[in-house]
């Protein structure tokens, strides 16, 4: 889907709507399957019940129009089947791209705090367990729901052109079965899918972090009290999945008794009004087939249903996440970002969430052009906070921040992430080579930009020895040291070519000497580029032009 992110509809029904010639077609395409079953079915019994009576004696009977009938509509079945397969998954595949993309692309829009409200395993379960269930509703659950009623329908009218008596049976066993099933199935159950898929999450939640921090749980001893609460989430999940199944297996069971006592009633009804002869006998036989194969085609209705109420769930769960408003949202018509100029902080004001504490309290800081100002503070004083204010994940509550005079909620934010380099506090290596690595810093630097790169955060002679550039580094960086990795997100900070250059304590993980080395080179690197350094470190003289201190929620100067 080429749908660019602000076009993207805001829930999940939106975007399955835009698919709806696709399901149509297979909708009819199984309507027409089901219809040419049913029909066969009739047909052929009544066929050969004709046959049958009139055989050995001297009657006739119309041989030619069933048997045309029988092979035409074994003709349709196959083909319709078919038909309705190949159209059925290209749409099914088609939805479960798009909502996948789609999903991902809203989620984008959320700043970290509100994605990080989520626990990186439930937005999983979010993307594949919910995903899997709606891709697959209009197939499983609306498409099969529609084309049962219309064969039905249709069924019905056949029925009540041959005897209306018989009709009035199948009529009666499809209202038992229409409503009394899925009374049974899905009784209670939006509540309890909503609560199964939260559990289900939530076991994904527990093994996503059991996987992610086993090497702690194991030095903590822990990992056994960490399984056992897998386990328990386990059994959760699957008493969830027991009451699903039986509430499936006790629709079965009614489905099959009244069907069972309708298969009866109809085949009384008929015969007798064959034996009164106001029935002809071959249509007494079709009308039992007409309704064998009815019944056999609405026993599918039990998982239908529970497919759509499952759906259901899994769509207030995507919405919730899909259909949030973005807490920092970009301008109707934003302000051009200026090449270059101060940045200003002006009597800021932030809270993260009301009834806590206000992190900034007044905060002014001015960065000139080419200026280099460092900033520290104890653990919790705001310090990331403000780099957060800087990047637009949050905005002031009180003051503003502005760039060359202009106020960055006036501008779009890939304009001012334009000007910005940034090295957060922990700052991934991503699975793929040393260029792909660096190359998102700067997607047009050459081998030579790259390898100066690396040369002054003091990675070259590894990456030398690791194969050079296309030398692969696993994911978060499984095959690197912390200081290695710290000094490659480096790197490519260093590689954007923004006006602003925002690192989040660079030297954390890095020996002393190497420390000092990197901190030294800094105004050289940087040039005439803007600094903002978030550090606990003591700088070598000449780093920064200015060193303050974050404390009460204000900027002063750091003490010498
Ligand atoms: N996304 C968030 N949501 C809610 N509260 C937050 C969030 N981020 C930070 N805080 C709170 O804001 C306060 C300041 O945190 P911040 O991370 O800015 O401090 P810091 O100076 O960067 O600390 P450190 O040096 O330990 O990284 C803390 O009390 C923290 O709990």
């Amino acid at each position: 889907m080429s749908t660019p992110l602000r076009d993207a509809p805001g829930s999940t029904r939106l975007l399955l709507r835009r698919h709806h010639r696709h399901v149509a077609l297979a909708v009819l395409l199984l309507a027409l399957t089901l219809i040419a079953g049913v029909g066969l079915l009739g047909v052929s019994g009544g066929f050969l019940t004709a046959a049958a009576l009139t055989y050995g004696t001297l009657g006739s009977f119309n041989f030619f129009t069933p048997s045309a009938g029988i092979r035409g509509l074994t003709l349709a079945r196959i083909v319709s089947r078919y038909l309705e397969k190949l159209v059925g998954h290209d749409a099914m595949l088609r939805i479960a791209r798009d909502l996948r993309s789609w999903f991902f692309a809203r989620a984008l829009r959320l700043t970290p705090g509100q994605l990080g409200r989520l626990r990186t395993g439930d937005l999983l379960a979010r993307l594949m367990g919910d995903i899997d269930a709606v891709d697959g509703l209009l197939l499983r659950a609306t498409g099969p729901l529609l084309a049962l009623a219309g064969a039905g329908l249709l069924g019905l009218v056949a029925a009540l052109w041959l005897h209306p008596p018989s009709a009035a049976v199948l009529a009666l066993v499809g209202l038992a079965t229409g409503i009394g099933v899925p009374c049974i199935v899905a009784r209670g159950r939006a509540a309890e899918e909503t609560e199964r898929a939260r559990r289900r999450s939530a076991l994904r939640a527990r093994l996503h972090e059991l996987y992610e921090g086993h090497a702690d749980l194991a030095a903590l001893d822990a990992q056994a009290g960490w399984l056992a609460r897998v386990q328990d989430d386990g059994h959760d999940v699957a008493a969830f999945e027991r009451a699903r199944r039986r509430q499936l297996a006790n629709g079965g069971l009614w489905h099959g008794l009244v069907t069972a006592a309708g298969l009866v009633a109809v085949l009384w009804v008929a015969v007798s009004a064959g034996a009164r002869g106001t029935l002809p006998p071959a249509h007494a036989a079709a009308l039992f087939f007409i309704a064998v194969g009815l019944f056999e085609a609405w026993a599918g209705a039990g998982l239908a249903w529970q497919a759509l109420t499952a759906a259901r769930a899994s769509i207030a769960r995507l919405d919730a996440v899909a259909g949030d408003e973005p807490a920092v949202r970009d301008p109707a018509a934003p302000a051009a970002v200026p090449d270059t100029g101060a940045l200003v902080f002006e009597d800021v004001r932030f809270t993260w969430s009301a009834g806590t504490r206000e992190v900034l309290q007044g905060l002014d800081l001015r960065i000139g052009p080419g200026e280099r100002v460092a900033i520290s503070g104890d653990s919790g004083a705001g310090k990331s906070t403000l780099t957060a204010l800087l990047l637009r994940s949050a905005e002031p509550d009180a003051g503003r921040v502005h760039f060359g005079g202009v106020d960055l909620r006036a501008m779009r934010a890939r304009d001012w992430f334009a000007r910005v380099a940034w090295l957060p506090q922990n700052a991934p290596v991503f699975a793929g080579t040393l260029r792909d690595n660096l190359a998102l810093g700067a997607p047009d630097a050459d081998d030579a930009r790259l390898w100066d790169a690396l040369a002054r955060v003091r990675l070259q002679r590894w990456a030398q020895r690791l194969g050079g550039l296309e030398a692969w580094v696993g994911e978060a960086g499984a095959t690197m040291s912390a200081g290695q990795a710290r000094r490659l997100a480096l790197a490519r900070a260093l590689l954007r070519d923004a006006r602003l250059v925002v690192l989040d304590e660079p030297t954390e993980g890095l020996d002393q000497d190497t420390a000092d080395t990197l901190m030294g080179e800094l105004p050289a690197l940087l040039g005439d580029r803007s600094l903002l350094l978030i550090t606990h470190a003591v700088l070598p003289a000449g780093v920064v032009h200015r060193h303050l201190r974050l404390q009460d929620g204000r900027l002063t100067p750091a003490a010498r």
